[in-house]
């Protein structure tokens, strides 16, 4: 039964689903980095919100974990790398609480114009402080959003509502986008020049962080109020602090704080400042909604492979997962014989897809195609890390597909260009490819020669020279060593030329056998394969 550390406070639906779905849930609120590194290695999943780091040493000594879930957007929190490279999944919850994050921000807006926080102090200490309080109306103000995503868009929304022109920056906003929401796409500097309100809605990310600097902040113009319900790390904190005290902004709320809990800050007491302690996503229908989606992908994630919003990996729905599974057996399994048979490393890779697999969601195939390829070379990688340590090698991928396949249903074609040494032919490239039958894997070409067969857990590989006799010697050689054949395959270009034979074996056998199997006259190459 895969088990769950729920890390941080989530609702007790997300508690609830686990359970149903036969998943152990522990909760373990609040623990120091030291106390969650102790106990990593229990856990299949862990799930968080912003207080729980998992950061490299956590992940580092996870060592059964599989998938991290972030109930709730934003992951600067969760050493996402250092999760790929371990294979492990990060998932979050990208919509459950933007409109409750929009409310929030829209809210500490009106809060900022009308000093709503100071207001009810004075009042309720018995001043009536009625001259106090002058706010500033917010209708046909502009209003200058900083990331226009799913929170930014609907902070647009509700500021349309009330009347005002709204301006946004965002380098990924299309044009179409800004149009169908009505607001103004400029770049950063006109919105500073622009805007009587600004809004953050961006992840903190190292092309965001301190987006809005010292300098950055200099261009505003004078009466801005600036929101801040996305990350602390977006804003200079002093910068803000010392033009509240200048009176060059008029007033600042902010959600977010460079260090979480802020139990103090340079912006704490500042006039016309308004602080909350992350409650952007603080309300019972956004914690309902992250909670009980991050506990649904990753129960889908832990018992089916099924995959949704992950950040490191495609997505894979629970209706494709069953019926790519086969492909992705195929898939690992061709990789993990290129892998074993490119003893030099490779330079490049191609997977081509033919009939009815090219139709299907091919990323997570070619992705568990690279765990295999890589897993000889690099032992700890899966369908996760794979990818990226592909891209971070240099070495190049191709994809091609195609719907016609001329002999089978499907099939899958994996081609690696290894360096020029004494074995490897003359492109350079060596080709696998296989399909599924019956819902089977079935190797059907090695090195563009059709072979039909199985795969069996351990395998014999051998690239010979076609002549009469040698098949005889093969299985002498074999008996003599003890070794047991379950299934013997066969395949050449010609009377006389190249051949190759793949025996399923009993057992692994002797590291000499694969030695006397390379002296054999006419043997080119022999190696013991595992699948
Ligand atoms: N206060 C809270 O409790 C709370 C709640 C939810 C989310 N958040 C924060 O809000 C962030 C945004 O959430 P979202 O759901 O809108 O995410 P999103 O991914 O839908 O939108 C983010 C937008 O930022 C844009 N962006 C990226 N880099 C940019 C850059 N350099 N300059 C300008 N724009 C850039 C992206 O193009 C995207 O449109 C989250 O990452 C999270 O950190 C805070
Ligand atoms: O990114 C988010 O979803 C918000 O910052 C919410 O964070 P929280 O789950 O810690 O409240």
């Amino acid at each position: 039964m895969p088990k769950v550390l729920i890390a941080d406070d989530l609702s007790q639906a997300a508690v609830d689903i686990f359970t149903n779905r036969g998943i152990e849930a522990d909760i373990k609120v609040g623990l120091s980095k030291d106390e969650l590194i102790a106990i990593a290695d229990q856990y299949d999943g862990l799930a968080v919100r912003s207080a729980c780091k998992p950061d490299a040493d956590v992940i580092a000594a996870a060592t059964n974990l599989k998938v991290i879930g972030r109930a709730g957007i934003g992951v600067d929190n969760i050493d996402i790398k250092a999760a790929t490279a371990k294979g492990v999944v990060v998932m979050n919850t990208p919509f459950g609480n933007a409109v409750t994050t929009a409310e929030h921000a829209i809210a500490m807006m009106f809060a900022a114009a009308r000093q709503i926080p100071a207001a009810d102090q004075g009042t309720q200490a018995g001043k009536w402080p009625k001259k106090s309080f002058v706010g500033t109306e917010l209708s046909y103000k502009t209003l200058g959003l900083i990331g226009c995503g799913n929170i930014g868009a609907r902070v647009a929304e509700r500021a349309k509502g009330l009347i005002m022109k709204v301006v946004a920056y965002d380098p990924f906003l299309t044009e179409e986008r800004a149009i169908e929401l009505g607001v103004e796409k400029v770049d950063l500097d006109a919105l500073l020049a622009r805007a009587d309100v600004i809004t953050l809605h961006t992840p903190l990310t190292e092309q965001t962080r301190n987006i809005l600097s010292k300098e950055a902040l200099a261009k505003a113009k004078k009466g801005l109020i600036l929101v801040n319900c996305a990350r602390g790390g977006l804003v200079d904190e002093t910068a803000v602090r010392e033009m509240l005290d200048s009176g060059h902004l008029a007033a600042a709320a902010f959600d977010v704080f460079a260090e979480e809990p802020a139990k103090e800050n340079v912006l704490f007491g500042a006039p016309n400042f308004i602080a909350t302690p992350h409650l952007g996503a603080a309300t019972v229908e956004a914690q309902e909604n992250v909670a009980l989606q991050v506990a649904e992908q990753m129960s889908d994630y832990l018992l089916s492979g099924a995959v949704t919003n992950a950040l490191n990996m495609p997505s894979v729905t629970a209706d494709e997962a069953p019926r790519l599974k086969p492909f992705i057996e195929l898939a690992e399994k061709l990789g993990a014989f290129a892998g074993q048979v490119s003893d030099h490393g490779f330079e490049e890779v191609v997977i081509e897809y033919e009939g009815e697999v090219a139709e299907l969601n091919r990323k997570p195939v070619t992705a568990a195609a690279l765990s295999g390829l890589l897993h000889a070379s690099r032992g700890d990688v899966n369908m996760v890390s794979a990818p990226s340590i592909l891209a971070e090698s240099g070495v190049k991928l191709s994809e091609t597909k195609t719907e016609e396949s001329p002999v089978y249903d499907n099939l899958i074609r994996i081609k690696v260009k290894v360096p020029r040494t004494a074995n490897s032919d003359e492109t350079g490239w060596r080709s696998l490819a296989g399909t599924v039958s019956a819902g089977r894997p079935r190797i059907v070409e090695v090195k563009g020669m059709p072979l039909e067969g199985a795969f069996s857990p351990v395998m014999l590989y051998v690239n010979n020279i076609d002549k009469p006799g040698f098949i005889g010697a093969l299985g002498a050689m074999l008996g003599e060593a003890g070794i047991n054949i379950a299934t013997f395959h066969l395949g050449r270009q010609d009377t006389g030329g190249e051949a190759i034979a793949l025996i399923g074996i009993d057992g692994q056998p002797p590291h000499e056998l694969t030695e006397k199997l390379d002296a054999l006259p006419h043997v080119r190459y022999a190696k013991v394969l595992n699948f």
